[in-house]
């Protein structure tokens, strides 16, 4: 890795060296031999991906799993301690070293393509070049120009400015950082990320509260998962804080050693650690967009896009979190590697493009959630009550028969039109995660009911479900 890049010039260069990043930059110059650098500013390649969201976060949910898993182990037959005691701080420790193992793959892995990693702060000064800040406290800058950019610099963690001692509290950021694991924490918050770490928090033995502004978490989602989660998430000892306000402020408690939450009723809440996972906000200060003329969204910040990923100036492309369309990994490296294509490839890839309808998507809840396409309601308004047919089935998975606390399974299928065309499919249940990408294969082929039934079931899963619904 350079500090500083030697080179002037380069035919590609993409700005953060996260999943986005890395897509593009390393299809175009493995593929279509591009002179190309990429250049990451936190002294680590992989991005929020690797380093704090969906990695360490799935290898957290693994653990919450285990422990599920030690606990419904008796109802097997298995004479176990319920209480497997847990050492978070040596998972932390081990979860922190893969994480480091992944940062020199990547590494490598530009190295193997020829793409220069170059490790420094990026900022627009012209629609041509960009200024490089060393990272090392050198002071040392250095001007290089690009015939092509790429913004995909992504996003952070949004901290309420408006509450006093908001800063107290920590974002998601800040849970990977944990030593130990708290006592008592609160979330706020009810979209992907409260959800995931409140399911792990508890799963792990801390006791839970979650503060939504609703009356059920996941509301982007269908109702049916909203109700099924919010009720399974309150059975299983999450306190959820329903239609909650604005707290007035946080404050340390008096002996400094935890927080104290108030509300605007004038009841407190004493918690170990405080946790908002309220959102994202794009990732745009000090990258001289201005410099370039590169417009962005004057209520979010979000970099304005086309459907191809170029930005209002010629030459300069935007995807990923820093657009803030569809927040996902995949979306990201795959928005990337068309780009790539598009402007490296043969002409025949001059109109590549990543097509964001029907991304399915999981959230790694307990149990897991799977959805892609429309919801019931998203549908109803888009192509009318009539076109619309519902199928539903709730029943108990086979791995509960032999445990007495059971959890929910609940399966939909968003059909339209006489031919029945399957627009969204909506899972909560074991298994969940793992099952939803054969399903999204076959409704980006534009399967309908008849094409799902058609399908031999597989028995006994959970998954058969899907093809013998009525
Ligand atoms: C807790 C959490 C869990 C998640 N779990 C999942 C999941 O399970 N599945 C899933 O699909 N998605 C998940 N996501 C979302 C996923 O991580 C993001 O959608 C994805 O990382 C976005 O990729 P990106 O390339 O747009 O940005 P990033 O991966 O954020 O990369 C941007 C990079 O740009 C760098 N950068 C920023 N500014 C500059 C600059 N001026 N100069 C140089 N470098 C700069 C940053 O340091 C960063 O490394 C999760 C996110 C979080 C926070
Ligand atoms: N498994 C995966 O693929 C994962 C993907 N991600 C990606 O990262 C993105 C960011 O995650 P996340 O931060 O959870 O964002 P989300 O957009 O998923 O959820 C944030 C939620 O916070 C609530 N909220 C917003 N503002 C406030 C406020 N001021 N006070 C209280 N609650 C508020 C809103 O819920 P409401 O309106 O109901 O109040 C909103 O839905 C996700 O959208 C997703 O794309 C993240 C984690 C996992
Ligand atoms: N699906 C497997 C994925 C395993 C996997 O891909 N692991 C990654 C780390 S996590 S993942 C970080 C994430 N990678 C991916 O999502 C890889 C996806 C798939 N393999 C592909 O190439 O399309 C990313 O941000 N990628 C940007 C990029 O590389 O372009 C790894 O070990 N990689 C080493 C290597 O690639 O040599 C699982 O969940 O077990």
């Amino acid at each position: 890795m350079a500090p500083i890049s030697m080179s002037e010039e380069y035919d590609f260069l993409v700005i953060g060296g996260g999943s986005g990043g890395l897509g593009a930059a390393r299809r175009a110059a493995s593929r279509y031999g591009q002179k190309v650098a990429i250049v990451e500013r936190s002294g680590r390649l992989g991005g929020t991906c690797v380093n704090v969201g969906c990695v360490p976060k799935k290898v957290c949910w693994n653990a919450a799993s285990i422990a599920e898993t030690i606990h419904d182990a008796a109802g097997y037959g298995f004479k176990l301690e319920h209480k497997a005691p847990f050492d978070w701080t040596s998972f932390k420790h081990k979860r922190d070293a893969y994480i480091k193992r992944l940062n020199g793959i990547y590494e490598r892995n530009l190295d193997k393509d020829s793409v220069e990693y170059i490790s420094a702060h990026a900022s627009l000064v012209s629609p041509t070049e960009v200024a490089l800040k060393a990272i090392d406290g050198s002071q040392e800058t250095k001007t290089i120009r690009a015939k092509k950019i790429l913004i995909a610099t992504g996003g952070y963690p949004i901290v309420p400015s408006s509450i006093p001692g908001a800063d107290l509290g920590i974002t998601s950021d800040g849970f990977f950082d944990l030593e130990t694991l708290p006592k008592k924490v609160a979330l706020v918050g009810a979209g992907y990320i409260a959800v995931e770490l409140a399911g792990i928090f508890n799963a792990l033995g801390s006791e839970t509260h979650l503060f939504i502004r609703g009356e059920t978490v996941l509301r982007k989602f269908d109702p049916m998962i909203q109700d099924v989660l919010t009720n399974h998430y309150e059975k299983i000892g999450i306190k959820i804080h329903k239609n909650s306000k604005q707290f007035t402020k946080v404050e340390k408690s008096e002996g400094g050693e935890s927080l104290v939450i108030h509300n605007e009723d004038g009841t407190q809440l004493e918690v170990n650690t405080l946790l908002w996972a309220i959102g994202r906000a794009p990732l745009v200060a000090n990258l001289g967009l201005d410099n370039a003329g590169v417009t962005s969204d004057a209520g979010t910040g979000f970099v304005r896009v086309d459907e191809y990923q170029n930005t209002n100036v010629e030459n300069i492309y935007a995807l990923g979190d820093v657009c803030g369309k569809v927040e996902l990994t995949p979306v990201a490296i795959a928005a990337g590697r068309r780009l790539a294509e598009r402007l490296f490839g043969p002409p025949e890839f001059s109109t590549r493009k990543l097509d964001y309808e029907n991304v399915p998507s999981v959230v790694f809840a307990h149990p897991e959630i799977g959805a892609i396409g429309l919801s019931e309601p998203e549908a109803r308004a888009k192509y009318g009550d009539e076109n619309v047919k519902i199928y539903k089935t709730s029943f108990i998975a086979m791995y509960y028969a032999m445990l007495e606390n059971k959890g929910p399974t609940s399966y939909k299928l968003v059909c339209v039109g006489p031919e029945e065309r399957v627009v969204g499919l909506h899972i909560i249940g074991l298994g969940s995660a793992e099952m939803l990408q054969g399903f999204g294969v076959a409704m980006k082929m534009g399967a309908t009911k008849a094409d799902f039934d058609s399908c031999v079931a597989i028995h006994p899963t959970s998954a058969e479900e899907l093809v013998t619904m009525t």
